[in-house]
């Protein structure tokens, strides 16, 4: 017997998921399936696919499978889009609810319009400088605008938002093509990185991000908060005030508070279709 199941596909900001709602039978899918559904020739397509488990805690606990079957800790436009997907299938517009993640509990606001949920306000919780997935996992020190090992000239920042991230400030953002894999692979960060391309603009940032596990994508929500957090910390922007970051798939809006403590993150989502795929045996 063939397997069936409904799948719904979300964006934020052209970032796209698969949503599998899976809290009836709380089994996850595997690291080929999660291939297969990313596939954008011959499965789905989506840069990652967000698998809603059950939790004690909050309405979900959201599992992130990148577009190359690994699992990443925490993505933030994929929790926009579990948000949307878990508050228009509930019914009613709470004013807030928690999502457990890789990264914590997180509380996220909906917005609204007539249509159900338009955009959503995460707590993000702490933009981290010491954490097992970054170098300063092996050194106890924060790696703060420090020569990147191997690449005469580069400096970056590493902040981990659950998940892993390699600011480079001042960078070209061309440059992403050419050496985000290359950082993506960097021995100095025990599960790979997320590499953000930044430029600074007087009123917020311009990025482009490399992300592990799926390439160059149209926006990162981690990478954007990864990203204002470095920036805020080389006294380049404001803290406490709404920045705006702009990624190749558009703009996102990131808090960040002086000590780092609990990055805000508010931006746009949309659903983009739901059906049932029948699932090949071999993939
Ligand atoms: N696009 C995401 C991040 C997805 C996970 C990332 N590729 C990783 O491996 O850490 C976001 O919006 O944060």
């Amino acid at each position: 017997m063939l397997e069936r199941e409904r799948i719904f596909k979300y964006h934020g900001l052209g970032n796209d998921f698969v949503v599998l709602d899976r809290r009836q039978t709380g089994v996850d899918i595997d690291a080929e399936l999660s291939r297969w559904m990313c596939d954008r020739r011959r499965g789905i397509g989506a840069d990652g696919v967000l698998s809603l488990l059950p939790s004690q805690e909050g309405l979900a606990r959201m599992v992130v499978h990148n577009a190359d079957g690994s699992i990443a800790e925490m993505c933030g436009n994929g929790l926009r889009c579990a948000v949307k997907y878990l508050v228009d299938h509930l019914g009613g517009r709470p004013e807030r609810i928690q999502i457990e993640t890789g990264a914590g509990l997180l509380a996220c606001v909906p917005g609204y319009d007539a249509t159900g949920v338009t955009e959503v306000d995460i707590s993000m919780g702490p933009a981290r400088l010491v954490a097992p997935n970054l170098p300063s996992g092996a050194t106890g020190k924060p790696f703060v605008e420090a020569p990147i090992p191997d690449h005469l000239g580069l400096r970056g920042t590493a902040v981990s938002m659950g998940n892993p991230h390699l600011v480079l400030l001042d960078h070209p953002l061309y440059e992403a093509e050419r050496l985000g894999s290359v950082l993506e692979h960097h021995p100095s960060f025990p599960d790979r990185t997320n590499v953000e391309f930044v430029r600074v603009d007087p009123d917020g940032l311009t990025v482009v991000v490399w992300e592990r596990g799926c390439g160059l994508t149209q926006a990162c929500g981690t990478g954007a908060c990864a990203s204002a957090a470095a920036a805020v910390l080389a006294g380049r922007l404001p803290t406490d005030t709404w920045l705006r970051v702009t990624l190749p798939g558009g703009d996102l809006q990131i808090r960040v508070p002086s000590d780092l403590s609990d990055i805000r993150l508010r931006g746009p989502v949309d659903a983009v279709f739901e059906g049932v795929v029948t699932i090949p045996p071999a993939r």
